[in-house]
């Protein structure tokens, strides 16, 4: 399965690069993954809703001019649904099963995913109601897409 994760501007702490770096490698087992970074938009402290409205609509369009049309896209969304890494992992394996040979998971800016994005989504995914810095969410979820295929495939894993 070919796995695309799909962000917002580029990673500039060097502790998170070795972290994203440690995990694809581990993935490299698995599926073939591709990290892909598009511009951000500069995000002034004060931004009318309009304006934030803008910046999203802009990240946006980067957004889904990368995502390939046969993908089925993971959306990460703090409203979205939160499930258990065991769900996660089923939801991979029966997406596989079931044809698709592409996932693309794409994490939001700073101000989140534009409406365009919400709606070429398939699947909206939650890890709780907290927010999460989008930079620290690639290491997150590349950590719990591993996590998947260690489940899927019948492999241990720290609890
Ligand atoms: C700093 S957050 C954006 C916050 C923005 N106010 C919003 O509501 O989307 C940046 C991105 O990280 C991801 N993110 C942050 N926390 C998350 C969570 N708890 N569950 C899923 N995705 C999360 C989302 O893709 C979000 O667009």
């Amino acid at each position: 399965m070919k796995i695309t994760v799909l962000t917002v501007g580029k990673l500039k702490e060097s502790y998170l690069k070795d972290a994203v770096k440690e995990y694809a490698k581990r993935l490299g087992k698995y599926c073939r993954l591709e990290m892909e970074e598009v511009a951000d938009e500069k995000a002034p402290e004060h931004l009318s809703p309009a304006g934030e409205k803008g910046i999203r609509s802009k990240e946006g369009e980067r957004l889904l001019k990368k995502i390939p049309e046969n993908a089925f896209v993971i959306t990460l969304e703090i409203e979205g649904e939160e499930i258990s890494s065991v769900k996660l992992a089923q939801k991979i394996e029966s997406l596989g099963i079931s044809g698709i040979s592409h996932l693309a998971f794409v994490i939001g800016g700073s101000i989140g995913l534009g409406e365009e994005v919400l709606q070429r989504s398939d699947y909206a995914l939650s890890f709780g109601r907290l927010t999460y810095p989008h930079q620290l969410m690639r290491v997150m979820l590349l950590e719990q897409i591993y996590r998947s295929f260690r489940i899927i495939n019948k492999e241990p894993y720290h609890k």
